[in-house]
């Protein structure tokens, strides 16, 4: 295993101990990158929470005899690079969930889903917002009708009434035809208003009549039509400042907040990172031809130790990137370009620890804040723009993939549904 040459392991459990079971348990635990397949007999199956651990963690188990046939298809699937394991959260499209942490967020995601209610969805950039308003979507009865999703920050300024509720014929200048707007288009889906922070007031206020009465008015008209739509909602800002400064309608905040899903930061999130770059690896593989199959132990180290300011979606690029430049078979931490990544609590008592994660807190919600202009973020912070460019090497803030991940696509990017539930995806 320190060598890094194993592809699949065998946890043969038929003559174990409860020492070797937890021995083994412990390096399973070590090692959940590694596809497991364990091996007991009929009678020890799950008999123990031990064994019962085990077995979660294993891609797959086998009893005495073994069903050689199906060993072999399940050796075959790991062989094509496709891991089971790593899609063990059974909530589709979530990949790579088990920290605990992220566990507890994904049990709350699982109760919220069917529930009728407006969900937000907080967490940093990057940090599966959209994805985790999908999972919440595909896990509900609405399921078969559309899933839109609107970047609130993208819509034109005078065009967000008429974007988001529709217009009547002649409403403004250039209104030639009758438009019906996301949230009519949505009707018996799902509307997930993302950075719902830079909703206007105006359209705050149609909002919240939306939310309160199950009606909307098209701009141009005043006829009311009754809408049934569930509304989720994200925000990588400080909704209740945004409140508290009179940017935000308190009424439609606690309308907005019934039920609140925090997606946690990557660097919270031990274990799962190996995990989602395996699986960002093997869908690229199955894309594109790259010889890469796996990352060398320097590279997962590397992975551990960094401190992901662009979350998964930086986890993804550094991965495809890695997957493109590297020369052999394992991707090398040079490859992901985290050879100077230093873990992030090497050498760190836990005051500097808090310090040094204070400052790279405040200067990404800055530049998010001032949509990565550097000039106006060294001006908030009453710093030189060089001073925040050493920050940002200091704590490894990609800004070009941060800038790239912040530009809005189009205001609207999700716009239907397929007949099998599954969205269809436009401009992502
Ligand atoms: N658990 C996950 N499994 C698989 N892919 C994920 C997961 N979480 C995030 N991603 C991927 O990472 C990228 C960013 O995710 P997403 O857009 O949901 O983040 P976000 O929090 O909504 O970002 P932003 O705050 O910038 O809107 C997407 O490409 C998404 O598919």
């Amino acid at each position: 295993m320190r060598r890094d040459d194993i592809v699949v392991a065998m946890a043969d459990l038929r003559h174990s101990d409860a020492d070797a079971v937890s021995a083994m348990g412990r390096l399973m635990d070590n090692h959940p990158w590694l596809p497991w397949l364990a091996v007991v007999l009929q009678q020890t199956a799950a008999s123990t929470p031990e064994v019962e651990r085990i077995l979660r963690a294993s891609a797959d188990f086998f009893t005495e005899p073994v069903d050689v046939k199906r060993l072999i298809e399940t050796l075959t699937r790991i062989g094509n690079g496709w891991l089971q394991v790593a899609e063990n959260t059974d909530i589709p499209g979530i990949v790579g969930a088990i920290s605990p942490i992220m566990r507890a967020t994904m049990a709350s995601l699982r109760k919220y889903a069917p529930v009728e209610l407006p969900v937000l969805i907080t967490g940093e950039t990057g940090s599966g917002k959209e994805v985790a308003a999908r999972a919440l979507h595909g896990l509900s009865a609405r399921c078969e009708r559309p899933f839109i999703a609107i970047n609130c920050g993208a819509l034109p300024l005078n065009l967000v009434q008429s974007e988001l509720f529709g217009h009547e014929r002649g409403a403004f200048t250039g209104a030639n035809a009758r438009r019906v707007g996301h949230f009519e288009a949505a009707a018996g889906g799902t509307v997930f208003l993302d950075e719902v922070g830079d909703l206007p007031l105006d359209a705050q206020t149609s909002l919240l009549r939306l939310l309160q009465e199950g009606t909307l008015e098209r701009v141009g008209s005043s006829q009311s039509i009754k809408l049934d739509v569930r509304v989720l909602a994200a925000t990588h800002v400080d909704l209740e400042k945004a409140v508290a400064q009179g940017r935000f309608r308190e009424d439609l905040y606690y309308r907005l907040n019934v039920l609140r899903l925090h997606m946690p930061a990557l660097r919270e999130r031990e274990g799962d990172v190996e995990l989602l770059a395996q699986h960002f690896l093997d869908a690229f593989r199955l894309r594109h031809h790259s010889r890469a199959r796996a990352f060398s132990n320097s590279a997962r180290q590397a992975l551990r130790g960094f401190a992901w300011p662009g979350n998964v979606r930086e986890l993804l690029n550094r991965v495809q990137r890695a997957a493109v430049v590297a020369e052999g078979t394992l991707i090398s931490a040079v490859d992901l370009d985290l050879q100077s990544a230093q873990p992030i609590t090497a050498n760190h008592s836990s005051l500097d620890l808090t310090r040094v994660s204070a400052e790279r807190e405040a200067i990404l919600k800055c530049l998010h804040e001032c949509h990565f202009n550097i000039s106006e973020c060294a001006r908030r912070l009453n710093v030189s723009r060089v001073t925040v460019y050493r920050l940002c090497k200091k704590h490894k803030v990609a800004l070009d993939e941060l800038r790239d991940g912040d530009r809005p696509s189009a205001g609207r990017r999700i716009v239907g549904a397929n007949g099998d539930g599954s969205a269809v995806a436009q401009g992502m």
